[in-house]
């Protein structure tokens, strides 16, 4: 059996599971079953002959479980058989940091459990997969029976009842997003490429892009002022015109040296999307460092958007399961510059919309989800003010692109001492 698979289930029946159904967490524990106890109903209703899997990816090495997970969602959704119904699912120790794992839960009849085992069997040979099978015992009852498939085709198997368990403090993706989802310093993010290595060659090209060290020799002269907000609230406008009115240097991030494997990163797997974004910052912050002892520092994205960013997309749900204000997940990286000023545009979703539609540009993938999916939207807009670090001004975008230039140079000059 994996040595990363035995780790998970010493502590098993200490473990939460969380399944998301439509957006909605569920959360459930395995208890020990005892001969004659009747097991509560935690799924609703399940006919004697529904089958229920969790599939967990548990691999000891999180590029590959990284990697893994969507292909695992893919090859699911393609060979499952029809009727059966896939939902993210994830399982975690109360309060322990890294404990998160994810996975699947796949809800099916009896009758595609032969096929559906088979499936996982074959997918299992590839990764440590911790497959745990479900059915409705007698009388209704809930029973969950754990097998773990992994390479060797060792298998144990253990019999739980499955029980309702209290909605944890703060949403457990907060458990495993420092340093997978958000990297607080350039080390943890340039690991995270050299361990790419072997599985993406450009990581190599990035790497080759990244500073000795992320530690910039001394604090500009002049002020640096970061422009942030969703797409289409005006960023490039408005950065472009600071530049001219204020005599500024305009950087972006990421980098312009980093554009030719963007596209590329931006389909990676979170932990190494976010790895590449956050390395794009301490590119950018080596420029702003070398243009800021000469000229003032426009600088159009940066850390707020690359953790704002993060965040959003690691939790789910409504803006209150994003971790509680205070975090130490909305901290600085200490090893990252820190600008004179930041400054927030915010416009409501229509206006922005309507932007989008007139700029012309296609929609990213992510901009896509911005539009359609509220709650996200919400959950960015949100973590981008709960960042610590420089102060951060909200600016509203939706006067006319002169208006908002004269707002943004007075908050910038009665601020930054322009
Ligand atoms: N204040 C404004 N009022 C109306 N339209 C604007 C304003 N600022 C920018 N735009 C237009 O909205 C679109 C998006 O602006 P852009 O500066 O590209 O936003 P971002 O860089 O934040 O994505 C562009 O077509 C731009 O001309
Ligand atoms: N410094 C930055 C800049 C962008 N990002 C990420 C955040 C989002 O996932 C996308 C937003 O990029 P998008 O292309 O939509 O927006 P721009 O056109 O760059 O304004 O990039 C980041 O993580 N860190």
């Amino acid at each position: 059996m994996a040595k990363h698979a035995k780790s998970l289930l010493s502590r098993w029946s200490s473990r939460v599971f969380l399944v998301e159904v439509d957006e909605k967490p569920l959360y459930f524990r395995l208890q020990e079953r005892h001969r004659g106890e009747r097991a509560p109903r935690v799924f609703g209703r399940l006919r004697e002959e529904d089958r229920c899997y969790s599939v967990l990816v548990c691999s000891g090495d999180r590029i590959k479980a990284a990697k893994f997970y969507p292909e695992l969602r893919d090859k699911l959704a393609r060979d499952l058989p029809p009727g059966c119904d896939l939902t993210r699912m994830g399982s975690f120790l109360p309060r322990v940091r890294d404990s998160f794992i994810r996975g699947y839960f796949l809800k099916s009849s009896a009758e595609s459990s032969a096929h559906i085992e088979r499936l996982l069997r074959d997918l299992g040979r590839r990764e440590p997969l911790l497959v745990c099978s479900y059915a409705a015992a007698g009388g209704g009852g809930q029973r969950w029976t754990q097998r773990l498939w992994s390479p060797s085709e060792d298998e144990t198997v253990s019999d739980y009842f499955v029980v309702p368990s209290d909605e944890p403090e703060s949403h457990p993706s907060a458990l495993s997003m420092i340093n997978n989802d958000v990297f607080y310093s350039f080390e943890e993010a340039r690991d995270v490429f050299r361990k790419c290595g072997g599985i993406i060659p450009e990581a190599a090209s990035v790497l080759e892009m990244l500073p000795g060290s992320p530690e910039v020799c001394r604090k500009p002269n002049f002020p640096v002022i970061v422009i942030e907000g969703l797409d289409a609230t005006g960023k490039t406008t408005l950065t472009e015109s600071l530049r001219d009115s204020l005599g500024a240097a305009l950087l972006r991030s990421p980098p312009e040296c980093l554009s030719p494997w963007r596209a590329l990163f931006d389909q990676e797997p979170p932990l190494i999307r976010r790895a590449f974004y956050a390395l794009g910052n301490y590119i950018t912050a080596q420029q702003i460092a070398q243009e800021g002892m000469k000229t003032p520092v426009i600088v159009d994205r940066f850390w707020h958007s690359t953790a704002a960013y993060a965040i959003a997309t690691a939790t789910s749900g409504p803006v209150s399961n994003l971790p509680q204000r205070g975090s130490e997940v909305y901290s600085w990286p200490s090893d990252l510059l820190q600008p004179s000023f930041v400054l927030l545009l915010t416009l409501d979703a229509e206006e922005r919309k309507r932007r989008l539609k007139d700029r012309g540009l296609e929609k990213t993938d992510e901009e896509q989800q911005l539009d359609r999916n509220q709650l996200f939207r919400l959950r960015v807009e949100e973590a981008y003010r709960r960042i610590s670090g420089p102060p951060c001004v909200t600016v509203d975008a939706s006067p006319s692109a002169d208006k908002v230039l004269q707002q943004t140079l007075l908050l910038i000059r009665s601020n930054c001492h322009l």
